[in-house]
């Protein structure tokens, strides 16, 4: 899940961009960059690691310009190691554009094809952002007229961007001399939002993944970017919207209320935080309903992202909630770290057990989410180290049992410790006396309740049901067959399908 920001102002951007970015770092820990906007001219920084290390002082004096586009990575397609798919992607033609997306592509391959043979277009990454702003330079080519570029022409083209790709994708982008451009998949999959603030006398906009860079940049929210709607606005700060996809129909990603987003953030209308509590209430509900004796002693969350439900959970259930695991706060989130090594390790690092919370006591752990269950694993053993006598184990979300395709990093059915086990098998697995899953229905009806508007969600890691309709067995096993080849990371899989382009359409 990358994070992406763009913003067209009065002033220079440069700093606002990096404030932005340090606020969305949660969402992408492998690469940052940005990219603004000076006349005709754009200025570019990117590198790999945290928002703080990629930047220094002489960068920063570099990106001029009062507009600009920014990025944080978490890969889900080429490598994690790679700079030359750290965003924002640049192509010279037209104009110049740059472009930053927070999502993954399903047809990749078949675009990739495309672009060699049809749009004679050269790709030179893995990356399948790369393809995306080379679709859309495309199109937007086609629709220029003389040297003109009008508002209609952008329009049409991400109408067209949408007609051929495929999978979830918010995007900002930037044409040279011209404007900023902002959408979101038909699906609206992945969030983005809009805000605005008035100085020198002029509206600026700002666009962000999450609210809360906005919040933290002195910018109002206006509201979210429709699903489907393209939104361009000149660098002399004139705001247009269409809406551009054909059916679209909202479905946003469950799992950014689940374990993503910053809880302080407002995504499609309903705040993050008020839709973990209620899904702490409906958790509540489950554990009476599998454990009735109740002989639970203390609550207690796994930080971070887990602390909300597990807090309203505990009220739920009149027990004691405690912080009985303390966070070291210089170690990152480590399900979106690369390397299942490195996420092991990180989990010891990050997290210590308070003795005194666990001895002697029957614990009721609660996180957001289990997922490989490199967390689960580790912390039930930390519990039972620090003498606890029971310790359950209550999940936030339900059971991830199937990839996720739509830009978060949970490829393979064989990784996902739910796949092909029963509630007790998991407990077994992870050492607890039980599990508790929160039911789909119930994660649904909490972001519902938050936002009534909200009825439909993109809920395929639970389910194995994909919004976007073109993902079938076949896909997945592809996928999976790519990964088990190579070692870890979304690396080998994107190689090998791209492997498979070749084979079935260029040679
Ligand atoms: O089953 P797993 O594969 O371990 O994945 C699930 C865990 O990973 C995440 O925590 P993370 O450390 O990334 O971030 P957080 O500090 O925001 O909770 C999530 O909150 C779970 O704790
Ligand atoms: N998580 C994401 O949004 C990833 C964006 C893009 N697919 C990449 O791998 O760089
Ligand atoms: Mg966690």
């Amino acid at each position: 899940m990358c994070g992406i920001l763009g913003v067209v102002a009065s002033s220079p951007v440069n700093q606002l961009l990096y404030d932005g970015l340090q606020v969305l770092q949660h969402r992408g820990q492998d690469a940052a960059g940005i990219a603004t906007a000076n006349g005709k001219t754009f200025h570019m920084h990117k590198g790999s690691g945290l928002v703080r290390d990629v930047f220094r002082t002489r960068n920063m004096r570099s990106l001029s310009g009062h507009a600009g586009i920014a990025h944080v990575r978490y890969p889900t397609a080429g490598s994690a190691d790679n700079l030359a798919e750290a965003q924002p992607f640049y192509v010279n033609s037209p104009f110049g554009v740059v472009l930053a997306h927070n999502g993954n592509l399903t047809n990749t391959e078949e675009l990739k094809a495309e672009m060699y043979r049809h749009d004679l277009r050269h790709i030179n990454t893995n990356s399948d952002s790369e393809v995306l702003l080379n679709v859309f330079a495309h199109e937007l080519a086609n629709r220029v007229e003389g040297f003109e570029l009008s508002v209609d022409a952008v329009f049409e083209a991400i109408a067209a961007v949408h007609r051929r790709v495929k999978g979830a994708y918010a995007v900002v982008a930037m044409i040279a001399g011209y404007g900023l451009v902002a959408f979101r998949d038909p699906n609206g999959i992945r969030p983005l939002v809009i805000g605005t603030c008035e100085q020198n006398g002029q509206t600026e906009y700002m666009f962000a993944s999450e609210s809360v860079a906005l919040d933290c940049s002195g910018y109002s929210l206006l509201r979210d970017v429709e699903p489907g709607e393209c939104v361009y606005v000149s660098f002399e700060g004139d705001f247009h919207s269409k809406m551009v996809a054909e059916g679209a129909q909202h479905a946003p990603c469950l799992f950014e209320y689940v374990y993503f987003a910053r809880p302080d953030s407002v995504i499609d209308g309903a705040s993050v935080y008020q839709a973990r509590l209620v899904m702490g209430d409906m958790l509540a509900d489950k554990v009476r309903r599998v454990l009735p004796e109740l002989d639970i002693d203390v609550v207690v969350p796994i930080p971070d992202t887990s602390r909300p439900s597990a807090l309203q959970l505990a009220v739920s259930l009149n027990l004691p909630y405690r912080e009985g695991f303390i966070k070291n706060r210089y170690i990152g989130r480590t399900f979106i770290m690369p390397g299942q090594g490195v996420r092991k390790k990180s989990v010891r690092q990050k997290l210590n057990p308070v003795g005194c919370e666990f001895r002697d006591r029957n614990v009721l752990l609660v996180d957001d989410s289990i997922v490989r269950g490199t967390t689960s694993r580790e912390i039930v053993q930390m519990a039972r180290d620090a003498g606890a006598k029971k310790v359950y184990f209550a999940s936030a979300a339900p059971a991830v049992r199937f990839p996720n395709v739509y830009g978060i990093d949970m490829p393979t059915r064989a990784e996902l410790l739910a796949t092909g086990r029963s509630e007790a098998e998991i407990a077994h697995e992870i050492g607890a006396d039980a599990v508790i899953y929160q039911d789909l229905e119930a994660l649904e009806e909490a972001v519902h309740s938050v936002n009534p508007k909200l009825k439909h969600f993109e809920t395929s890691c639970f389910s194995g049901i994909y919004v976007t309709g073109d993902i079938d067995d076949a896909f997945l096993d592809r996928v999976e067959s790519a990964r088990k080849k190579g070692s870890e990371g979304p690396e080998a899989q994107m190689l090998d399908l791209n492997l498979n382009v070749a084979e079935q359409n260029l040679i």
